[in-house]
């Protein structure tokens, strides 16, 4: 099953073509594809060791592949200089599992400090008070700025996590794992949250998870990295009924 995303004249923000990664004989990625359009939700699904970290890792160039290409915005990032390269990353927002914020600062202080990181490049002139206060308003957190870390609930802290990476107004952001380690109800309003988000500034997400039913509420295509490869690309609905065992294995609760 191949990608049939129908929309006319796509805008690809991302795009990855024929990316190989091995570790030895451990052939991880075999000529994976991916591309990610604008303004869409694209959940990537894969068993445990299936190589989506690595595949995240060579597209944020923490890790480089043995070959394939992987553009960003249209660029060629394997050919940018490092400073291009900053500046293209600054589009970029990442929601990691492990992005925790920093126990010692304040709410407030840590959404100010991505702020001061990028500030030559985009908030120059901006008032870093109103900026924190509207990401924080956007989660729904306006009330918890001058509480520490400590004192913020799981779920609090994921939404906290959140507005430091909508601060800078990322184009596209990338999601591992968004709702692990959450119950459903606090998984569930993250994942009203990131549909939310992604209306209201218009962002490209890719979101890595192992959750069917944030995949089925929030895809609007799915990805299933299955021997290396973009093994099935379609709508949840799609995949969901489709009767290839390697597929159905997927969607079994
Ligand atoms: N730095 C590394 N050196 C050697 N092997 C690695 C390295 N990083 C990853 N691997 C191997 O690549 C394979 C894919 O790992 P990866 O972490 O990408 O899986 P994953 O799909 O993200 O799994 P999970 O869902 O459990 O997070 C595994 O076999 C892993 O052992």
């Amino acid at each position: 099953m191949k990608d049939n995303k129908n929309i006319s004249n796509p805008e690809i923000v991302l795009q990855i073509m024929d990316l190989h990664k091995s570790f030895g004989d451990n052939h991880v990625l075999n000529g994976f594809n991916m591309k990610l359009y604008k303004g869409e939700n694209l959940v990537i699904m894969g068993k445990s060791g299936s190589g989506k970290s690595v595949m995240i890792k060579c597209l944020v160039g923490l890790m480089q592949a043995d070959s394939g290409l992987i553009s960003v915005m249209g660029k060629d990032i394997t050919t940018l200089t490092q400073e291009a390269l900053d500046i293209l990353r600054a589009d970029i927002g990442f929601l990691f599992q492990g992005s925790a914020l920093y126990d010692s600062m304040t709410v407030r202080e840590n959404l100010e400090f991505p702020l001061r990181r990028h500030s030559k490049k985009k908030h120059k002139d901006s008032n870093t008070e109103a900026l924190v206060l509207e990401a924080l308003t956007n989660v729904g957190l306006a009330h918890a700025i001058d509480l520490m870390p400590s004192e913020l609930s799981g779920g609090m802290k994921r939404r906290v996590a959140l507005a430091r990476t909508l601060i800078l107004q990322p184009k596209i952001i990338l999601y591992d794992e968004p709702t692990s380690g959450l119950d459903p109800i606090t998984a569930k309003e993250i994942i009203i949250l990131m549909q939310d988000v992604q209306k209201k500034y218009n962002t490209s997400s890719l979101i890595i998870t192992h959750d069917v039913d944030c995949a089925r509420v929030i895809s609007d295509r799915m990805l299933l990295l299955i021997d290396g490869i973009d093994y099935a690309v379609g709508t949840y609905t799609a995949l969901s009924t489709s009767e290839d065992p390697k597929i159905k294995a997927f969607f079994k609760h």
